[in-house]
């Protein structure tokens, strides 16, 4: 399998190249050159498999030239033995013919898991194999940062650096990263906002001289590792309800467009999905895009949903590549406009992005009346981003017939604010976060300056292999 960049210019590269380089030497991201696609025949027969069983079926095509089958099936199976639930993303039903697919029984209580919890091993994998060390610079709104620590921090062959936005992430999602004491696992607390901090993850990839001939890699979605597990759930919830002969739809919360960029995947790769919606707090850039072909930035600002407080996607990149028929020098323009100004998709395009997508912004203030009606309906208490995803399928012009499945994307634990702000109590932290409010932390408050955080990374990395 090659997979080539979304700006047209960079090699094509093989899965293991991919892994390691994060993002493209021109900028793009990386995607396959050809999708799998399976046949509903094929899709029936998976029925019954364990989540593990399905994950190495729809994993495999796009390794299997650089990893051998049974190393792949042991780091798959080793990923999911360590979610603390035997179906890894069970159901619940909410309503009639409405579910919301829990993604939060990883270590770190967020869809993160799934993909992360892969990734470290398949990166510690390659690098052990090519006695390679690698330096891991990433950001996060709050999940992918301990989710990513997690997966990285026994790895010898990596030093982690995740930034995160000062203030801006809740406390639970702080310490999760900051009481990890690992000398290779390092927080910095910037003085911006998300978007700052990954544009600074993104700067570094593309002039990497301050890591003195080291190699950068990259946790985020950028990395196409992340996506491509991350579409094997698509998978299992339409099989738990009865696909592939009955279709399905989604409802996925909304950010940097990774987890529904994962679900448009699985629908081209044979899945039948009749509806996706893109679900996004008051950071909407990504709802005004394709409800009204506006991708103009607006203020980023806080709010009770802070892993989607993001108006710079990276993936919408690789839906527009596709949108764009794969022509990487009209993306290369797109992207280079849209940092400094407005911009619009041409009319056709534009089309063929709302037949693909639904989407709808939910306030604070709906998102905690929608935690606070849930809870009174049926006893269940979302998160704020579940509650957003819950939301935004029931206003989008649903079929009633066809089961609406919400990505539950992270645990209400996580956001005792949005809790108590509906007026209900936060549940107790799981038994493995225990004692998370007593712990030390270890974390560094920098300046939003690249030049002060790149010296940062170049004086703490610890080990070469
Ligand atoms: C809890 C939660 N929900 C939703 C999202 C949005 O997902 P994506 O960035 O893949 O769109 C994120 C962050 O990515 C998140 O942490
Ligand atoms: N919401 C994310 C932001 C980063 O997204 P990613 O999927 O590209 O890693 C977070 O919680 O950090």
């Amino acid at each position: 399998m090659k997979y080539i960049s979304t700006r047209g210019q960079a090699p094509a590269l093989n899965f293991e190249e991919v892994l390691l380089a994060g993002l493209a030497s021109d900028g793009g991201l990386y995607v396959p050159e050809n999708l799998p696609t399976f046949s509903q025949e094929e899709i029936a027969s998976w029925a019954g498999l364990s989540y593990a069983e399905l994950a190495f079926k729809i994993i495999s095509p796009f390794v299997n030239d650089c990893i051998d089958d049974a190393d792949l099936k042991q780091m798959i199976d080793e990923t999911y033995e360590g979610f603390n639930h035997s179906a890894v993303a069970p159901l619940k039903e909410l309503g009639t013919n409405e579910w919301v697919l829990e993604l939060f029984h990883g270590p770190t209580l967020a869809f993160k898991d799934f993909a992360l919890q892969l990734l470290g091993r398949l990166m510690d994998h390659v690098l052990v194999k090519r006695n390679e060390h690698l330096v891991i610079m990433g950001a996060t709104s709050g999940d992918t940062g301990s989710a990513a620590i997690e997966g990285c921090r026994h790895s010898k062959h990596v030093d982690i650096f995740i930034l995160h936005p000062h203030n801006r992430v809740s406390e639970v999602q702080r310490r999760q990263m900051t009481t990890i004491l690992d000398e290779n696992v390092h927080n910095i607390s910037l003085e911006g906002n998300f978007d700052d901090c990954q544009e600074m993850v993104k700067a570094s990839f593309a002039d990497q001289s301050f890591l003195k001939g080291m190699k950068l890699g990259a946790v985020n979605s950028i990395n196409w590792a992340r996506i491509m597990a991350q579409i094997v759930y698509y998978f299992s919830a339409s099989l738990a309800v009865g696909g592939p002969h009955r279709p399905v739809a989604f409802s996925v919360p909304t950010g940097n467009f990774g987890d529904i960029f994962a679900g448009y995947l699985a629908k081209k790769m044979g899945l039948p999905i009749t509806q996706l919606v893109v679900a996004t707090n008051h950071n909407d850039i990504l709802h005004r895009a394709i409800s009204n072909n506006d991708m103009s930035k607006s203020e980023l600002v806080h709010t009770l949903s802070p892993s989607m407080d993001i108006m710079v996607s990276s993936n919408f990149e690789r839906m527009l590549f596709d949108i764009y028929d794969r022509d990487g020098a009209a993306i290369d323009d797109l992207m280079k406009r849209f940092k400094t100004e407005s911009v619009q998709l041409d009319a056709s395009r534009w089309d063929k992005m709302r037949e693909l997508f639904d989407s709808c912004a939910v306030d604070d203030e709906t998102t905690c009346q929608t935690i606070a009606a849930v809870h009174a309906e049926t006893g269940y208490l979302l998160d704020p981003h579940t509650a957003i995803g819950v939301k935004a399928g029931r206003e989008c012009n649903r079929d009633a017939a066809v089961p609406m499945i919400v990505l539950a994307t992270a645990h209400p634990v996580k956001f005792p604010d949005a809790v108590l702000k509906a007026n209900l109590e936060s549940p107790d932290l799981p038994a493995h976060m225990q004692g998370l409010f007593e712990r030390e932390e270890k974390l560094t408050v920098l300046d939003n300056d690249i030049s002060v955080v790149q010296r940062f990374i170049a004086e703490h990395v610890h080990s070469e292999s």
